[in-house]
């Protein structure tokens, strides 16, 4: 088994000869959340299509775990928990429902669902709720519900698409240390898109993002060194000649 979560390599995409990613590279390693910084257009979103399977690789290479997404996707995909920008929560449908829906997607069995589900409510302090429909959840506990799904298939990665938009500030910082939680409780990469530099956390790994390019990659510290400067916010100004996040 590759020990590399994530590796993206020289990946381009283009919308009808406008290019959005522009031989985009980085990996990530078990047990690393990874900021994906990057101001509006800069290819987040795009990226994450492509690791998806969304959008269709053209150009370059995505393994999850080691496996090639275009050549083994049923078992790269396995790997993957992903949330949208986007709820894709049912919002009639009850906590467990929604749920219970996922595991049957993954073929999970149902004793082993319900003990899954469980267990990922109950880290995510939603087990109470159970029984109550999204549509009377606030907006925090509607993302801890989609954070929880997403992770009930066991993956190595969890993506994340600026899960916090739209959220108030307790929502956002409770959702923020939930997922740096699950980092530091196991083996779980994370791959977190976001404009918000005071969501990253000291340990975080940082890839920047710019005009479809990479512009910076690695340990905050690092970051900071090759950049010559002493914060985050000043590093990734200098990083994207100021463009607003
Ligand atoms: N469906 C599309 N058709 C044409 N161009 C697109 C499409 N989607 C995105 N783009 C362009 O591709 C580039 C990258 O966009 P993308 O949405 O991936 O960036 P982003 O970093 O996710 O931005 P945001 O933070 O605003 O969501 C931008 O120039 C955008 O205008």
């Amino acid at each position: 088994m590759n020990s590399i979560a994530l590796s993206v390599e020289d990946l381009s995409f283009s919308y009808s000869g406008k290019k959005a990613l522009d031989k985009v590279g980085f990996s990530i390693n078990p047990g690393e959340c990874t900021i994906l910084l990057g101001p509006n257009g800069a290819g987040k979103s795009t990226l994450f299509a492509l690791i998806t399977r969304l959008y269709d690789t053209r150009s370059g290479r995505i393994e999850l775990s080691g496996f090639d997404i275009k050549k083994q996707t049923r078992k790269a995909l396995a790997m993957l928990g992903v949330v949208f920008q986007q709820t894709t929560l049912d919002m009639d449908l009850t906590v467990m429902q929604n749920l219970r829906y996922h595991t049957a997607l993954h073929g999970m069995r149902r004793k082993v669902a319900k003990q899954r589900i469980q267990e990922e409510l109950e880290r995510f302090d939603m087990y109470e709720r159970r029984f109550e429909k999204i549509r009377q959840l606030n907006g925090g506990h509607r993302r801890r519900v989609e954070i929880a799904r997403a992770l009930l298939h066991k993956p190595s990665l969890l993506l994340l698409d600026e899960p916090t938009v739209g959220l108030d500030v307790p929502s956002r910082k409770a959702i923020v240390e939930h997922v740096h939680q699950l980092v530091n409780d196991g083996q779980l990469s994370v791959l977190w898109a976001t404009h918000l530099i005071d969501e990253i956390y000291p340990d975080d790994h940082l890839v920047v993002l710019h005009q479809g390019q990479v512009k910076a990659n690695g340990a905050i510290p690092t970051v900071l060194q090759q950049t010559g400067k002493e914060s985050i916010d000043e590093a990734f100004f200098a990083l994207t000649q100021g463009a607003r996040t």
